[in-house]
């Protein structure tokens, strides 16, 4: 029944002239895999980003085409813009993706230029990501994007984790989202935040099996079709691990810049590399690597114990010239008020911890508008 409706998805796309009239998507190879599942098709055209605006009407129709299929419930088309190596990335945007009267970045400023079409409204987009689950990706996610709010900005939270969306459960949303009128849906407030999830949207079982093309046209419509109102910055927290679906992401949605998590722990400084290593082959500026689960408070004593060897991600930083953003203790405080609904820095303003989170998002900051720190140039390191 699927390879059926392939089979009529790839003769309809066939059938259509594209708007830029040099062949079909299907033969020029601009068509990803396509993917269906509950009845709901979901694929991507690749198309120069100098072109996107004029694809738009295309991925329109071709959702129509799609959705009049038999068997298919709704379908879900995505435009994703090919990026080409060494091509001076200033293409044209789609749409006007900056708002307003932001200040100019200071002069050699390292505001990442992007040929990948823009979200308009959203200033700039920074991913949270790890190079393995479990690490505190999440967590961390969730409480940079309170410290970048308390530093008054106006910040979304998207939770694209589709192997195991948390950002539900760490802000306690609750409503399912709204429409907000035509294809666009509310996205839901939390402490002063924009979010939306994945997991509030897409089963999770359909998610997992997701390839990289499928996510990429899931987070882009989710980017675009979420009324976010105007964002400074949107954090995403991306799936762990640096597989297909992580490359496709770091590739195709217009990063601004990423932060990375990783423990203290070999095992994940290993996987951290690797994270570094996929965002800088894409050209996504690594903003800086976060040591989560540092050091260990006792709640008794309050006494820190180094206990998985802390300083590990730091090291690793200094190793591979990227900037340290903080050390965040492994402190059951963090772990309770996460999973009560209100993370640490909401829930404890005052407290050391937030404190932690709020330093760290200003260096995010700062790495976004200088370009970050310590990531140029070769490093000679002794050991
Ligand atoms: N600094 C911390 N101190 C104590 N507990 C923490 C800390 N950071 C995260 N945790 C806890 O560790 C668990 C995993 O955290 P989280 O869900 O943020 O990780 P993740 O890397 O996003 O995981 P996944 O990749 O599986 O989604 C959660 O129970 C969380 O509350």
């Amino acid at each position: 029944m699927a390879e059926d409706i392939k089979g009529q998805i790839h003769d309809i796309l066939r059938a259509m002239e594209a708007p830029d009239k040099a062949g079909d998507v299907v033969s020029r190879g601009l068509l990803s895999d396509v993917f269906i599942a509950d009845g709901k098709a979901f694929f991507s055209l690749t198309v120069p980003a100098d072109k996107a605006q004029i694809f738009e009407p295309f991925r329109q129709e071709a959702e129509r085409r799609v959705e009049a299929i038999q068997g298919v419930t709704k379908a879900m088309v995505a435009l994703t813009a090919e990026k080409q190596a060494g091509t001076p990335s200033r293409a044209p945007q789609p749409a006007p993706a900056q708002p307003a009267a932001r200040p100019a970045p200071p002069q050699g400023g390292g505001r990442p230029q992007t040929s990948k079409p823009g979200i308009p409204g959203i200033d700039r987009i920074v991913a949270v990501a790890s190079g393995k689950g479990g690490v505190g990706k999440s967590t961390t996610a969730v409480n940079l994007a309170l410290g970048l709010r308390d530093l008054g900005l106006k910040v979304g939270i998207l939770d694209a984790d589709i192997y195991g969306p948390s950002i539900p459960r760490l802000l306690a949303l609750k409503d399912k989202p709204q429409s907000a009128g035509g294809r666009m849906i509310k996205s839901l407030d939390a402490y002063g935040l924009k979010a939306m999830s994945i997991g509030l949207l897409v089963e999770e079982e359909t998610a997992m099996i997701w390839r990289g093309p499928m996510v990429v046209s899931a987070l882009t419509q989710m980017m675009r079709e979420v009324e976010w109102g105007p964002l400074d910055i949107l954090v995403v927290d991306m799936p762990p691990g640096t597989g297909d679906a992580q490359l496709t992401m770091a590739q195709q949605v217009p990063l601004a810049g990423s932060v990375i998590v990783s423990t203290p722990q070999d095992l994940s400084l290993i996987d951290a590399r690797r994270g570094i290593a996929m965002f800088r082959k894409v050209d996504v500026p690594v903003l800086g690597i976060v040591e989560n689960m540092s050091y260990f408070i006792a709640p008794d004593t309050g006494a820190r114990y180094d206990i998985f060897g802390h300083g590990g991600a730091e090291a690793e930083a200094r190793r591979l010239s990227v900037p340290f953003l903080g050390a965040v203790p492994l402190d059951m405080n963090i772990r309770v008020r996460s999973d009560e609904g209100v993370p640490i820095v909401q829930a404890e303003p005052d407290g050391p911890h937030a404190e932690i989170y709020r330093d760290m998002a200003a260096r995010t900051l700062s790495g976004l508008e200088t370009g970050p720190v310590a990531s140029s140039g070769p490093s000679i390191v002794f050991e």
